[in-house]
C-alpha cells in the first residue's frame, strides 16, 4: 500500500478549453496511452469505468478509433464497472446502462466481455453483488491481464468522492477488499458496489479522472499544489492533447476528498486528470 502522506506524487493535469473538447482528449489517451500498449504487451484490453457523467465523454470514442485509422480490436476488449448503484442495468440509474448506451453499444466488444453486476443477488445484498463481482469478474481480469487493470476511468463529485468512495466514510480505510459494497452512500441511490484503494492504487497501470463545470472547482484546487503559480508547462506527442494545456501538477494532502487520495503506483504518467477550464479557473 502507497504511504500517502510521505510520498510525492505528481500527476499529469489535461485543461481542455471546454468540456466538449474533452471526449477527445479521453478517447487519445485510452487508446494511445493504455490500449495499443495492453494490446502489444499482452493481447487483452482491461478498462474500468464509471457512472455519472463520464459515459458521455466516452461517444467518440468509436468515431476517435474511425477518424485516425487506429483498430482498436474491440473484440480484445473487457469493460468492468469502477462503481455501480444496486439496481437493474436497463434502471435508469445503472452505470452499466449508461455506459452501454453511451458507448458499448457503438462497438463490437463481444457482450459478455462487459461485465455487469449479477443482477441475481440484488435480492440478496450489496454485500452479495460486491464479493461475487470481486470473485467472479476483477479477480479472474486480473488474471489475464498480468495482475493489473490496465486503464481506469473516473469522475468526481462535488464533494470529492470518486467511484462509490465518499468522504470520510469507513470504506476509505478498506485494506483487503477488492470490491465492496456500501448501503449508505449519500448520494442516491445508498446500495452500490465500489472497487477500492487497494485496487485504484496499487493494481492499476494508468488512472484517468474526467470532470467539467465550476461544481468542481474547490476539489480541484485542493488536491493540487498551487494551480495557478507552480505547475509547470509541457509538449505531449498527442495530437488532441496537444489541444489541450498539458502541466505537471503535485498532489497534496489530499484529506477529505477521496478523488485526491488516488495514487497510482507510479503516479506521474500513470495519474492523468483531464478537465475543462471551467472546472479550474
Ligand atoms: O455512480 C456514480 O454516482 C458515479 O460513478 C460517480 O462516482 C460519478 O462518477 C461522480 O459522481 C461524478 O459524476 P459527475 O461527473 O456527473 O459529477
Amino acid at each position: 500500500m502507497i504511504d500517502m502522506t510521505s510520498d510525492a506524487c505528481t500527476a499529469k493535469l489535461l485543461i481542455c478549453p471546454t468540456a466538449s473538447a474533452i471526449g477527445g482528449v479521453l478517447s487519445e489517451l485510452i487508446i494511445e496511452s493504455c490500449c495499443m500498449p495492453a494490446l502489444v504487451a499482452r493481447g487483452v484490453f482491461t478498462i474500468a469505468l464509471s457512472g455519472g457523467s463520464l459515459p458521455s465523454f466516452l461517444q467518440e470514442l468509436p468515431s476517435y478509433c474511425r477518424r485516425t485509422g487506429v483498430d482498436p480490436q474491440w473484440e480484445k476488449w473487457h469493460v468492468l464497472l469502477a462503481d455501480e448503484r444496486c439496481v437493474a442495468s436497463t434502471d435508469a440509474e445503472s452505470n452499466l446502462g449508461s455506459i452501454q448506451s453511451n458507448f458499448t453499444n457503438s462497438v463490437p466488444i463481444p457482450k459478455y466481455q462487459i461485465h455487469g453486476i449479477d443482477e441475481e443477488l440484488l435480492s440478496e445484498s450489496a454485500e452479495a453483488v460486491a464479493s461475487a463481482y470481486e470473485a467472479k469478474v476483477l479477480r479472474p481480469l486480473l488474471e489475464i491481464s498480468g495482475g493489473m487493470i490496465d486503464c481506469i476511468i473516473l469522475g468526481f463529485g462535488p464533494d470529492g468522492h470518486t467511484c462509490s468512495l465518499f468522504p470520510n466514510h469507513p470504506l476509505l480505510k478498506e485494506k483487503s477488499r477488492f470490491v465492496a459494497s456500501i448501503d449508505d452512500s449519500p448520494k442516491p441511490p445508498p446500495s452500490r458496489i465500489t472497487l477500492t484503494f487497494p485496487v485504484l492504487n496499487n493494481l492499476s497501470r494508468q488512472i484517468i479522472f474526467c470532470g467539467a463545470g465550476s461544481s468542481k472547482r474547490p476539489v480541484l484546487r485542493s488536491i493540487f499544489k498551487s494551480t495557478t503559480h507552480k505547475m509547470i508547462a509541457e509538449s505531449t506527442e498527442l495530437k488532441h492533447c496537444f489541444a489541450a494545456k498539458t502541466l505537471t501538477v503535485e498532489m497534496v494532502d489530499p484529506a477529505p476528498y477521496p478523488c485526491g487520495m488516488v495514487r497510482t503506483a507510479q503516479c506521474n504518467d500513470s495519474l492523468v486528470w483531464v478537465v475543462d477550464a471551467d472546472a479550474l479557473e
